[in-house]
């Protein structure tokens, strides 16, 4: 079969997303992920959510901007994740898989059925009606899920903010029950999609979980050839 063949099916790259609540170590592991695929030769675009294109960055400040005197409302956002993702997937997401390019995304929309769903309470059969019209049927082919306990994943975020000097944005402002629904959901996700969804033990030293992670990542790539 050769290249121009008309019968070739288009190629299409890989397309994984890492998930978990916040400081869960899933900016860690991205680079881990992007570094092991590489070696093995694919082209990589690393990329998050939301944001990952100028305009949904734009959006992205946006949705993590403290509310100052005027409270962002959950439906606004919940349209604005999805107004981001929109734009990610015609700008980067789609075009790098059609190349045949595969994608690492920190994030995508398992956070929105976590966050918007679980965290505020939104209900999941609107959410679906977005997934279907933003993505038309595109999910991604694997999602990591780093799971652990969310005042555990709180001390690792306290020690990054401290080294960033930085603030916490509107989502890391939320309370404890928020980010055990979060977590609550995420792991609902994963259960009812085990074919997709991996869920690795992400309150163990760095090593492990690496090794862990590589580990499954690797049983997927040998499904895969
Ligand atoms: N397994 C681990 N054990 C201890 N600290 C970790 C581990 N994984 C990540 N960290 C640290 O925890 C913090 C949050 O990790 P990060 O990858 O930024 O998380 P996320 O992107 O999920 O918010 C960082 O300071 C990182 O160095
Ligand atoms: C993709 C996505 C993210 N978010 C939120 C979760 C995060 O708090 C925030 C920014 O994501 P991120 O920078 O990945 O968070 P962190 O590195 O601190 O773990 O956006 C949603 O609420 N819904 C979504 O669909």
């Amino acid at each position: 079969m050769c290249n121009n063949d008309p019968d070739r099916p288009t190629p299409r790259g890989r397309f994984i997303t890492l998930e978990g609540g916040e400081g869960v170590g899933k900016s860690t592991s991205l680079a881990l992920v992007v570094e092991h695929l590489r070696a093995r030769g694919h082209e990589v675009v690393a990329t998050r959510e939301p944001g990952g294109t100028p305009r949904a960055e734009a959006m992205r400040r946006l949705l993590l901007d403290p509310d100052g005197e005027e409270t962002l409302d959950p439906d606004a956002e919940l349209l604005l994740v999805f107004a981001a993702r929109a734009q990610h997937l015609v700008r980067v997401i789609r075009p790098a898989l059609a190349r045949g390019a595969w994608v690492v995304c920190d994030r995508f929309t398992d956070a929105t059925y976590a966050y918007q769903g679980g965290g505020r309470g939104l209900e999941a059969a609107r959410i679906a009606q977005l997934e279907a019209f933003v993505q038309q049927g595109l999910e991604p082919d694997l999602t990591l899920l780093l799971d652990m306990p969310m005042a555990e994943a709180q001390q690792r975020l306290d020690g990054r903010l401290q080294g960033q000097g930085g603030e916490r944005d509107r989502f890391e402002r939320e309370h404890d029950a928020f980010f055990e629904a979060v977590r609550q959901a995420y792991l609902a996700r994963a259960e009812a999609d085990p074919g997709r969804m991996v869920v690795i033990a992400a309150g163990v030293g760095l090593a492990e979980v690496q090794s862990e992670l590589l580990a499954r990542l690797d049983e997927r790539l040998v499904a895969w050839t």
